[in-house]
């Protein structure tokens, strides 16, 4: 059943391979055709992997290592050939040379797919394991990593926040105008490397945050444990140490003085910037920048105007008018937001396109999948499909959520759906997007390998919608 909704597979058969690639080879003997020397291994390196004959790889590989990861006359690749024909240990092979698993042939099938469609469990099982994104599985979005424990329930406990705060292990952040103070090492100025966050302890922001207008929120406290050896954890009166951030409008080149460390500055609220992060403290970064926000937006009570003060280790702000409605049981305006949006990749009724939009404000090149806010009184999945007419008019009948991401710019969380469009005609509305295009699982496969000339741009790796779009092409064309 499953067979027969895939697309034609071109004939990778063992015989009418040799066959073609004998014509070949003669023909080119016979018209002095300018097959190089380096066609005509690739040609003999192919056949090696289509017959399972690992030894005569091997060989060839020892003369170009880079033949490794091209394709043939059929634009299949020797993996691709490999996992059609059954042969375990080639597979086995080439992927410890770390093949590329990701290029497609003529079918838009990927190895994963070939393997999958001609029953090698064995394996497509293999080469999901070897690369998580084609196992259905994504790897961890960026923003996502909890590197800190919130610990929510310590923030209503003022003595321990309080005994936190003097601690000489706390770790503090030092925010200006919502940026975290970075320092980046001077010998590579590169954009690989990413910006780190300088820390401080309580002597180094001591008179900072006792000052009224700073802004203090407790983060959580380390997850990562101290090694036994530690005399602290041995005696047992080991603590974590906890994590604040720190928001001032103090100066912000008297802020940098306080920084023993060399090259500090804050990077300007660029949604690249925030990109530039490790792994580990991008999430740090996410919670603390979209609490300072609010902070900064909503100083005022939005039930009666008055001022408020910050309360439950700055995650909760409290009407000082003693009359207001806001102080009478719980009300959501007292706490941060989230402003939920849907971003989805729309795919095309023959499962082997998908639809992406470009906006006026991206780089030159660049389509991404399409996003909008929820409204109020909307499911997600209503949500995807009316963002999708009103902006491609694209008609979606089935959503499927698969991944999040929250996206501190200032406070959105990012639902990660894909889509299936139940029409294809494209009308954009001008006002929200500059052009939306189905492409097809070959453009993108070409752009994520950033072929020569790849037809469209993907935005970064970070992106939620970067990891959509991977996720899909990763997956064999029945979704
Ligand atoms: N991480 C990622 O891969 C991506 C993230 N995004 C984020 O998703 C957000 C939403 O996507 P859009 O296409 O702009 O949404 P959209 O298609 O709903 O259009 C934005 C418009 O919606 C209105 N709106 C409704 N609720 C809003 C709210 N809570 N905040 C701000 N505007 C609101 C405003 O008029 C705004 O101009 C973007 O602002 C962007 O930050 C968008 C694409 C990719
Ligand atoms: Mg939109
Ligand atoms: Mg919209
Ligand atoms: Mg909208
Ligand atoms: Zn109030």
């Amino acid at each position: 059943m499953q067979r027969n909704r895939e697309p034609p597979v071109p004939e990778p058969l063992l015989s009418t391979f040799l066959t073609k690639v004998k014509e070949i080879l003669n023909a080119a003997t016979m018209a002095s055709l300018p097959l190089t020397a380096k066609e005509q291994m690739m040609e003999r390196f192919l056949i090696a992997a289509a017959r399972g004959d690992l030894p005569q790889m091997r060989i060839l590989l020892t003369h170009i290592l880079s033949l490794i990861n091209q394709t043939g006359y059929s634009g299949w690749t020797a993996l691709m050939l490999a996992a059609r024909n059954g042969h375990y240990n080639v597979v086995e092979a080439l992927l410890s040379q770390s093949f590329d698993k990701l290029p497609v042939n003529s079918s838009s099938q990927t190895a994963y797919d070939i393997a999958k469609f001609w029953g090698h469990s064995h394996i497509s099982n293999l080469l999901a394991k070897a690369d998580n994104s084609c196992s259905g599985v994504l790897p961890e979005l960026y923003f996502c990593r909890e590197t800190l424990d919130r610990q929510s329930d310590k923030r209503t406990d003022k003595t321990w926040l309080e005994a936190q705060q003097s601690d000489p292990n706390t770790v503090y952040l030092l925010f200006s105008n919502v940026n975290p103070m970075v320092s980046r090492c001077e010998l590579d100025k590169s954009s690989e490397v990413p910006n780190k966050l300088c820390r401080f302890r309580y002597d180094g922001v001591k008179d900072l945050i006792q000052k009224p207008k700073t802004k203090l929120i407790f983060l959580g406290v380390e997850k990562k444990k101290p090694p036994s050896s530690c005399s602290q954890v041995q005696e047992g009166s080991w603590e974590p140490p906890a994590w604040f951030a720190v928001g001032t409008d103090e100066d912000a080149t008297e802020l940098l003085k306080r920084c023993r460390e060399n090259n500090c500055f804050f990077p300007k609220s660029t949604n690249r910037n925030l990109l530039k992060y490790s792994e580990e403290e991008a999430g740090i970064v996410a919670h603390a920048r979209s609490v300072l926000v609010w902070h900064d937006r909503y100083s005022f009570c939005s039930t009666c105007g008055s001022g408020t003060s910050l309360e439950e280790g700055g995650h909760k702000r409290r009407c000082l008018n003693s009359e207001c409605r806001s102080l009478k049981g719980v009300h959501n305006t007292c706490y941060p937001r989230v402003d939920p949006v849907v971003i989805m990749l729309v795919v095309h009724p023959d499962r082997n396109q998908c639809l992406l939009g470009r906006k006026k404000s991206f780089p030159v090149g660049m389509f991404s999948c399409l996003a909008g806010f929820i409204e109020p009184g909307e499911a997600i999945e209503d949500a995807v499909r009316r963002e999708v007419e009103e902006e491609s008019g694209v008609k979606v009948g089935l959503v499927r959520y698969i991944c999040s991401q929250p996206w501190p710019m200032p406070s959105n969380l990012m639902i990660g759906c894909l889509a299936i469009a139940t029409s294809t005609n494209i009308k954009v509305d001008q006002n929200e997007i500059e052009e939306a295009r189905w492409f097809t699982r070959q453009q993108i496969a070409e752009s994520l390998h950033r072929g020569a000339n790849p037809a469209l741009m993907l935005p970064p790796s970070q992106t939620i919608a970067h990891q959509l779009i991977r996720y899909w092409i990763c997956k064999n064309a029945n979704l």
